[in-house]
């Protein structure tokens, strides 16, 4: 991917123009007595001088030591994680020169060294003439845009901020009856913020931005568990409550079936008697049968039987591409849910197409001819004369890149940032005010408390036996790294027995997954193991604590993970089970990411003793069970 003067490399050379030696000095005199230090303010001077010097180079080594320990990335586990691996960390050094450039030139300003002319980068002192040789030469400096700068701040808090679902202005009354239907008395922060804004951006109508004009697109990045669907879901259905004809105006994509059914389902409950069409596309059903779901052909063309669509990426590009009649032509919103994740290379693809489509010209004489679209481009008076319907993109995840590059891939327009992410500001004893978590990028919801308990490989299973049967922790998510993993560790539970335990991951058939998934939520199973394939937005009520079997290698599967507790307000607790060799790692990787919060909780071998016999009784069957599973297999 080439890189923009946005982001420019680290090592970057800047020139600042500072005071005396050979600038400002020369000119009001700098080679006479007073510079030669023979004048009686010179020693004096050269005192400031030496000490401005020392203070720069202070600020410089600090600032070369913080570079340092913040240049690790931010990354994901799915997919292509070495890549993904390499573009956050660019992303993040990025980030971290912006600050180092921004704060020494700040700090440049305050202390003005000695010479006239510096080159930043690799903080040495240099001559100025250098900058005329350099290579590479000199770039930008980088600026973060103002949408991720000043974004609209979001309360973490839930349970203080609640607003009273009528105090929010502009909600239709039929919606408010439903959401008190559904038990929905108060909005959480992050609704309150958002429904307002995506109302606003269709105040003239679905067909027609604010005002005439485009609308801007949305980010939102707030906490796991805040209730970011229903900031999407109450607004589209409100938005398209009154339309005539049925055309797809809305398509959220997901990155899961799992995924794509909830957020569906959640669509359902609030279009429920309104006449608009929910249609789920995950191929979970036959392709014909989704095609029939999709369009209908009458006599005077195709016509659509979805107002909008929930769907997988995969699925959704083979429609767009094989059903025919199939249009986005009316697309309105497009919603990009785990939208972090779904810039991913495997789904940018996606995106794309799925914008391609929406702006295609369409030669069916059924067309509607007159609110049609062109690409986007600038304002001409031609392109003003007609009415356009706009395409806005709203994009939402807990842990949203602020990579502006990566989130420049999606086209966006103006977009506005809704965040929970910031410093938090904390009146220290004596009444100053000091930011906290300067370095924080991504925020946990406020229940959440989490551990760590430091092991060796052989005491994990028993670690987990200890929490189920000893410290009778109940409705427990357990993940690990694989499916093999949790297979293996479901067969050890279950011969240990005293645990209701079940599996989930991609082994099992989906009709499988969804039983299991629904015996977790009504308590039937105490215990259940999983891939990371529930680690993502899946909202499981009533889980009371999240165990990272195995530990998570990159921050974002963290949150994500712990996020399946503590959800709505409510309390949760995380343990991660951390082999003393990840130690390190793991710490840093929470530092890194401004989660300071995770406190160390050793289990002693002693409480861990009781279990052990029959615990070697469990590994005999265990091994036999996966001979028999390897026969089985191989028969
Ligand atoms: N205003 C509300 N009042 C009560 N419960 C709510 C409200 N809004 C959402 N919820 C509930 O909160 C839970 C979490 O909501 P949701 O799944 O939308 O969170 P999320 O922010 O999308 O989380 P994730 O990032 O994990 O996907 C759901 O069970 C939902 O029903």
């Amino acid at each position: 991917m080439q890189k923009s003067a946005m982001a420019a490399p680290r090592g970057r050379t800047e020139m600042t123009s500072a005071q005396p030696e050979g600038g400002k000095g020369e000119q009001s005199g700098g080679a006479g007595p007073e510079a030669a230090g023979l004048s009686p303010g010179g020693e004096e001077k050269r005192r400031r001088q030496r000490e401005s010097e020392k203070q720069s180079c202070e600020n410089r080594s600090n600032l070369k030591s913080k570079s340092s320990k913040r240049k690790k990335g931010d990354e994901e586990t799915e997919g292509s994680e070495k890549r993904k691996k390499e573009n956050s960390e660019g992303a993040e050094e990025d980030q971290s020169t912006k600050e180092e450039l921004s704060l020494a030139a700040s700090e440049e300003k305050a202390n003005p060294p000695a010479s006239s002319l510096v080159v930043l980068g690799d903080y040495d002192r240099k001559p100025v003439n250098t900058l005329l040789f350099s290579f590479p030469p000199p770039q930008v400096q980088p600026f973060l845009p103002q949408w991720l700068a000043q974004p609209k701040l979001v309360q973490k808090r839930i349970k203080d901020n609640l607003i009273p679902i009528g105090d929010v202005p502009g909600i239709h009354p039929w919606l408010l009856k439903k959401l008190q239907m559904n038990g929905i008395e108060s909005f959480f922060p992050v609704q309150a913020e958002v429904i307002p804004a995506i109302l606003q951006s269709a105040s003239n109508g679905y067909l027609m931005g604010r005002g005439g004009y485009r609308p801007r697109d949305i980010c939102v990045s707030a906490p796991t568990g805040s209730g970011k669907t229903l900031s999407f879901v109450i607004p589209i259905v409100q938005v398209l409550l009154n339309r005539v004809v049925c055309q797809v105006r809305a398509l959220v994509v997901l990155p899961t079936k799992e995924l794509a059914q909830q957020v569906s389902k959640v669509f359902n409950i609030y279009t429920d008697g309104t006449g608009l069409k929910v249609v789920l596309i995950t191929g979970q059903k036959s392709f014909a049968k989704e095609q029939e779901m999709l369009v209908q052909k009458k006599v005077t063309g195709y016509c659509s039987l979805a107002d909008i669509i929930v769907a997988t990426p995969g699925r959704l590009t083979d429609h767009i591409s094989q059903t025919p009649g199939f249009s986005l032509m009316q697309l309105r919103f497009l919603i990009v849910d785990e939208a972090d994740r779904m810039i991913d290379d495997m789904h940018q693809n996606c995106l794309n197409q799925i914008v391609k489509a929406a702006f295609q010209v369409e030669n069916d004489s059924g067309s509607n001819m007159l609110f049609q679209r062109t690409k986007p481009g600038p304002i001409t008076a031609a392109s003003s004369c007609y009415p356009q319907i706009p395409l806005q993109k709203l994009l939402f995840s807990a842990t949203l890149t602020q990579d502006p590059e990566k989130l420049q891939q999606l086209d966006l327009f103006q977009p506005r940032l809704f965040t929970s992410v910031y410093s938090e500001k904390k009146t220290l004893g004596d009444g100053t005010e000091t930011e906290q978590d300067t370095n924080k990028k991504y925020t946990l919801p406020e229940g959440l408390s989490q551990c760590y308990v430091p092991c060796d490989l052989n005491s994990k299973p028993l670690l987990l036996l200890h929490f189920m049967l000893t410290m009778k922790f109940s409705r427990v998510l357990c993940f690990t790294n694989s499916r093999e993993a949790s297979h293996r560790l479901f067969l050890l539970v279950q011969a240990f027995g005293g645990v209701t335990v079940a599996e989930f991951s991609s082994r099992l058939p989906p009709n499988e997954r969804r039983r299991t998934m629904k015996e977790f939520e009504q308590g039937k199973i105490q215990l259940l193991i999983s891939t990371d394939a529930t680690a993502r937005g899946i909202d499981i009520k009533g889980v009371n604590y999240v165990i990272n079997y195995d530990a998570p290698q990159f921050i974002r599967t963290y949150i994500h993970r712990v996020g399946r507790t503590a959800r709505a307000g409510e309390v949760g607790v995380a343990f991660s089970l951390v082999l003393r060799i990840q130690e390190r790692r793991f710490l840093r990787m929470l530092k890194d990411a401004g989660i300071q919060d995770v406190k160390k909780n050793p289990v002693k071998g002693n409480s861990l003793k009781p279990l052990v016999q029959q615990y070697e009784e469990a590994l005999c069957k265990l091994e036999k069970t996966v001979k028999n599973e390897r026969a089985q297999k191989r028969a």
